[in-house]
C-alpha cells in the first residue's frame, strides 16, 4: 500500500501560491516587456518537442511555488515509484507500467519475481511478426484470399488510441490496407463500418482488456455472424480461425469465445485500458504502419519517458505541464482545458485525451479512500485548428471563462499545397502562432478605437488578453512524435492525479451505468413487471420508446 496521499492545501508551496494569488494578475504584455528572455526562459525541450510556456500563467516565483509544490505532495516520488513497478494503482493493487510497454529490450522491470519487459519484447515479436504476415499477403482468409480490410472491435481505451493514432499517422499506412474500427453498441456503427467489406479479405481484431465488455463482444458477434452468412458455405467451418483475432488480458474468456489462443495477443492487468495504445491493442497500427513504424512509436513514447524520469522539476515539460493545470483549475477556478491540433491528422487527439484524462483523474475520493481537499479533474476537449477558430473560439477570446488551451502544430506538411503563390501551411502557421498571441496580449479599447470603431461597439470589439495557452511544435508528425505527445500528456495526468491524492489509473465511476442498463434489459423488451420496479421517469421513458418503436405501419404489433 502507497503512503497516504499529502494534502496538498496544507504544504507550505500552497500557502505559498495563496499569498501569490493576492496580487496575481496575468499582464502578458507586462511580463514580456519587464522580461525580454521571457520566450527563452519559458520554452523548453522535451524529445524532439519544442514547449512554449511563456504564454501560460508562469512565472519565476509561480514556477517555484508550483515545483515546491510538486516536491511536497511527492511527485517525483510517486512517478519513481511507478516506473519501478510500485502497485500505486491502490483500489485494484495493481502495478501501472505502461511505460515498460516501450522499455528496451533487456532492460530489467520487475512485478512479482517477472521481469515484464522480457514478457513484453515476447508480445511484440509475436504482434510485428502477424503484422508482417498481414502486411505480405502471407496470411490470407477462408478462401485463401490475402487481408485488404483489418476491423478493429474495441471501445474506450480498445478503440480511442488505436485509431487515433491510425488516424494520426496516415501517412505511413500500407496502401492497399485499410483498418476501420466498430465500437459502439449503436448498430449503426457496425452496420456502417460492415458495409462494402468483402469477407474472403476482411480480419477482425477483438480488442478488450476485459473481454467483458458488452459492447465489444456484441459487436464481435455481429461480426462473426456477418462473415459465417457471407463467406462461400464450405470454407465457413475454419473461417473464424483465419479471420478472428483477439487482444485482451483474458485468454481465456479469449477462447470461450471461439477464437484460437495461437490467435490472441496477451497484455497485462498493470497496463491500464486508456494506457494501452503501445501493448497489443495497437495491433491493427501495427499491421497498418508496420512494425518499424510501430518500433518507432514506442520509441518517441520512451524518449518522453526518459525526459520526465530525469529532468530536473524546473525543466521537466510534464511536471511543469502538469502543475500548470492544477494552477488553473485549483487556484484559478477553470473547470475545462482546450487542446487544439492545427494538424488535420490529430482530429482525434482531443477525443482520446478526454478518456485519459478524464477517466484518470475524474473523482472525489483519495487513493486513501479520504475525500479529496480541492477540485480534481477538469473537461478536456478540443477540436483542430483552424475549424475550431470558426466555430467555439469566440467563447476563448472573449467569454467569462478561464479555458487554458495546448496549441500543437508542426513545422512541415504533408501536403505541401501552394495557392495564389501562398504555401497553405504556412497560412496554417500562420493562425497557430496568431491565436495564441491574440490569447495573451487582447486588443485594447484604445487600439480599436484607433481603427475608428464606433464608440457604441468598441466594448464588444475588445479583447482583453492575457488567456493561457501553451504552444507545442515539432518538425513533423511521425510515429515517434506521435509517441512523445501521447507520453506527454500521460505524464501530465499522472502529475495532476498524484497533487490531487486520487488514483489515476481506475474508473469504478463506469460501472454503475453499465449495470443499471443491463438490469433495465427486461423493462425495455417488454416485461411489464420489470417496467412497474423503475423510477417514473425511466417509466415514462422506455413507455415513449415502446410507444414509438417502429412506429411505421407494424405499429399493429
Ligand atoms: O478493453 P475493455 O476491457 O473492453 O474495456 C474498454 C473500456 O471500458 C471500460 O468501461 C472503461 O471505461 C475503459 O477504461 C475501458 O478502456
Amino acid at each position: 500500500m502507497p503512503p497516504s496521499p499529502i494534502d496538498p492545501t496544507s504544504t507550505p508551496a500552497w500557502s505559498r501560491l495563496g499569498e501569490i494569488m493576492q496580487d496575481f494578475t496575468p499582464d502578458f504584455r507586462a511580463w514580456f516587456a519587464e522580461n525580454p528572455g521571457r520566450a527563452e526562459e519559458f520554452s523548453f525541450t522535451a524529445a524532439d518537442l519544442h514547449v512554449d510556456l511563456s504564454k501560460s500563467f508562469l512565472t519565476g516565483e509561480v514556477r517555484d511555488a508550483l515545483v515546491g509544490l510538486a516536491k511536497e505532495t511527492a511527485v517525483e516520488e510517486r512517478r519513481d515509484a511507478m516506473m519501478r513497478g510500485d502497485r500505486i494503482n491502490v483500489t485494484e493493487d495493481r502495478a501501472v507500467l505502461h511505460t515498460a510497454l516501450r522499455a528496451p529490450r533487456g532492460s530489467e522491470i520487475i512485478v512479482d519475481g517477472e521481469n515484464v519487459v522480457d514478457q513484453v519484447h515476447e508480445v511484440l515479436d509475436r504482434v510485428y511478426a502477424f503484422a508482417e504476415k498481414v502486411r505480405s499477403g502471407e496470411w490470407v482468409g477462408a478462401t485463401g484470399r490475402p487481408i485488404e480490410t483489418v476491423v478493429n472491435i474495441g471501445i474506450g481505451g480498445s478503440d480511442l488510441g488505436p485509431v487515433m493514432a491510425y488516424e494520426a499517422l496516415k501517412p505511413y499506412l500500407q496502401e492497399d490496407l485499410e483498418v476501420r474500427f466498430i465500437s459502439n453498441i449503436d448498430p449503426t456503427d457496425a452496420g456502417e463500418k460492415l458495409a462494402g467489406l468483402d469477407p474472403e479479405t476482411t480480419l477482425f481484431i477483438i480488442v478488450s482488456k476485459t473481454f467483458t465488455t458488452m459492447e465489444t463482444l456484441t459487436n464481435a458477434k455481429v461480426a462473426r455472424a456477418w462473415l459465417l452468412d457471407s463467406l462461400p458455405e464450405e470454407v465457413r467451418d475454419d473461417a473464424v480461425a483465419t479471420h478472428f483475432v483477439a487482444v485482451s488480458t483474458a485468454l481465456d474468456k479469449v477462447a470461450e469465445f471461439g477464437i484460437d489462443p495461437e490467435n490472441a495477443f496477451g497484455f497485462w492487468s498493470w497496463v491500464g485500458g486508456r494506457y494501452s495504445v503501445g501493448s497489443a491493442v495497437g495491433t491493427s497500427l501495427a499491421i497498418a504502419i508496420g512494425p518499424d513504424n510501430f518500433a518507432d512509436f514506442l520509441a518517441g513514447h520512451r524518449a518522453m519517458d526518459e525526459h520526465f524520469a530525469k529532468a530536473p522539476a524546473e525543466e521537466n515539460v510534464p511536471l511543469l505541464m502538469g502543475m500548470l493545470n492544477v494552477f488553473y483549475v485549483n487556484l484559478m477556478g477553470a473547470t475545462s482545458h482546450a487542446v487544439l491540433p492545427y494538424s488535420q491528422y490529430l482530429h482525434r487527439f482531443p477525443a482520446y485525451l478526454q478518456q485519459l484524462t478524464m477517466e484518470s483523474n475524474g473523482k472525489s475520493v483519495r487513493w486513501d479512500g479520504s475525500a479529496v481537499t480541492t477540485a480534481t479533474g477538469e473537461v478536456f476537449w478540443g477540436e483542430p485548428g483552424t475549424n475550431g477558430q470558426h466555430a467555439f473560439y469566440q467563447l476563448i477570446h472573449q467569454g467569462t471563462q478561464l479555458i487554458p488551451a495546448d496549441f500543437i502544430a508542426f513545422a512541415n506538411p504533408t501536403y505541401p499545397f501552394e495557392t495564389d503563390g501562398n504555401d497553405q501551411h504556412e497560412l496554417l502557421l500562420g493562425n497557430f502562432f496568431a491565436q495564441t498571441k491574440a490569447l495573451a496580449f487582447g486588443k485594447s479599447a484604445d487600439e480599436v478605437r484607433a481603427e475608428g470603431t464606433d464608440e457604441a461597439i468598441v466594448p464588444a470589439r475588445v479583447f482583453s488578453g492575457n488567456r493561457p495557452t501553451a504552444s507545442i511544435m515539432a518538425p513533423y508528425l511521425s510515429p515517434s512524435v506521435l509517441g512523445q505527445l501521447i507520453a506527454l500528456y500521460e505524464h501530465i495526468t499522472f502529475v495532476q492525479g498524484i497533487v490531487w491524492g486520487v488514483d489515476s489509473f481506475d474508473q469504478w465511476g463506469v460501472e454503475l451505468g453499465k449495470e443499471m442498463a443491463s438490469d433495465l434489459g427486461p423493462a425495455i423488451a417488454g416485461d411489464d413487471e420489470a417496467l412497474g420496479e423503475q423510477d417514473p421517469s425511466t417509466r415514462a421513458l422506455i413507455a415513449y420508446y415502446h410507444r414509438f418503436r417502429d412506429a411505421r405501419p407494424a405499429a399493429e404489433k
